[in-house]
């Protein structure tokens, strides 16, 4: 027999289990109890697969009657590839339901609990719900703004540098780190450099992990297109979009490289509110920035980001023209600067990883 809480924990843990995999739907753990005892359970798996509920209450069958559902999202209320969770929930006849997070979605927030109620079930709302808002934390992002949630990645030195005087950074943290930036790779439906990078470090910018993991898309900001025709990004397998201004010659590169993706935007310099709300338009919902220092200059003076995932290895590079992660003019006085909070600090081999959200204003 568990608390509430631990078996809140259970569907918790089936929920971070599929982070990664079920985009653009959220990532769901449900867990059925009955008298003490997990009689049922499951996850959201991908997308067009049944929900974390529907596998919970297969197993658990005819005992579900008079059982109590633990689910980390609200139970769906409308149809979608599948037939909404709460009228199943209801059909199942469950004495009480947990329900660790509400729908963002505003069409639905709150619909689903509000159909379980109707029909005489207790339903308990907030149960480790920050725990829960967590795991779908870009999924949340997404739904209520239509642009993907971004987070901003930087490998540096102790003194801050990204690379040294003459662009070479090869490497600046150790492997343990450098894959966790490969498993982030894979948690996201798209990853973005900027040209310099391309230039700098013909980069592959795909997920190379020991157990796998899929490639994302990977974005160049490329206004005038120099990206070289021999570039990884470009003769790889993996998917590739390239982002361009109004001025570059699109049809000549779309000509040479057909299964490229060229985005060309309306202007000539590319607005990162427009890109975004054009990547949240095509389904994107999770952006890992891997910078160079310009780009993330550009995300930092809009402000449209969502996390900053900061490496830093235990090194000291020196040198005034050493490169550092952040560029563009930035303010005159220190008072403009962007204030973050510290989510997290931990150690990954040799190196630390620390992630600063902006402050909620
Ligand atoms: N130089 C370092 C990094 N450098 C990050 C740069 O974006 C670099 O060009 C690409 O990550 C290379 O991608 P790929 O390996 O070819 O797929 N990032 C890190 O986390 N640690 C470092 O030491």
């Amino acid at each position: 027999m568990l608390t509430k809480e631990q078996y809140m924990d259970v569907a918790l843990g089936l929920a971070e289990a599929t982070i990664g995999q079920t985009s653009p739907n959220p990532s769901v753990g449900a867990v059925v109890v009955k008298d003490g005892r997990i009689i049922g359970m499951g996850s959201h798996l991908k997308p067009g697969c049944p929900h974390a509920e529907v596998y919970a209450l297969q197993q658990a069958g005819e005992a579900a009657q008079g059982a109590e559902l633990y689910v980390t999202l609200e139970p769906c209320s409308h149809y979608g590839k599948t037939p909404p969770c709460a009228d199943l929930i209801i059909d199942n006849k469950l004495k009480k339901v947990y329900v660790a997070s509400t729908d963002p979605n505003p069409k639905v927030a709150g619909t689903g609990i509000q159909k379980l109620k109707d029909a005489g079930i207790e339903v308990e709302i907030g149960l480790r719900e920050a725990r829960a808002k967590t795991i779908n934390r870009t999924f949340f992002h997404s739904i209520r703004t239509n642009q993907p949630y971004v987070t901003l990645k930087a490998a540096m030195t102790l003194d801050g540098k990204t690379a040294t005087a003459t662009g070479d950074s090869r490497w600046i943290t150790s492997e343990p780190a450098r894959q966790d930036v490969h498993y982030q790779r894979s948690i996201h439906d798209a990853i973005l450099v900027g040209i310099g990078t391309i230039l700098k470090d013909d980069p592959q910018l795909t997920t190379r992990l020991p157990q796998g993991g899929n490639n994302p898309i990977r974005i160049v900001l490329d206004t005038y297109l120099r990206t070289p025709d021999q570039a990884n990004v470009l003769t790889d397998e993996a998917p590739t979009w390239i982002v361009c201004g109004a001025l570059a010659d699109a049809e000549q590169f779309r000509e040479k490289h057909r299964d490229i993706n060229v985005i060309q935007m309306e202007t000539k310099k590319i607005d990162i509110h427009s890109l975004l709300t054009l990547l949240g338009k095509k389904g994107i919902q999770s952006l890992y920035v891997e910078g160079g220092n310009s780009v993330h200059g550009s995300f930092v003076e809009s402000g449209l980001f969502n996390a900053c995932h900061w490496y830093i290895a235990p090194k000291l590079l020196g040198g005034l023209e050493a490169f550092s992660p952040v560029g563009g003019k930035g303010p005159i006085l220190m008072r403009d600067s962007i204030s973050l909070a510290i989510d997290s600090i931990e150690q990954i081999g040799s190196d630390i990883k620390i992630i600063a959200l902006p402050k909620k204003e």
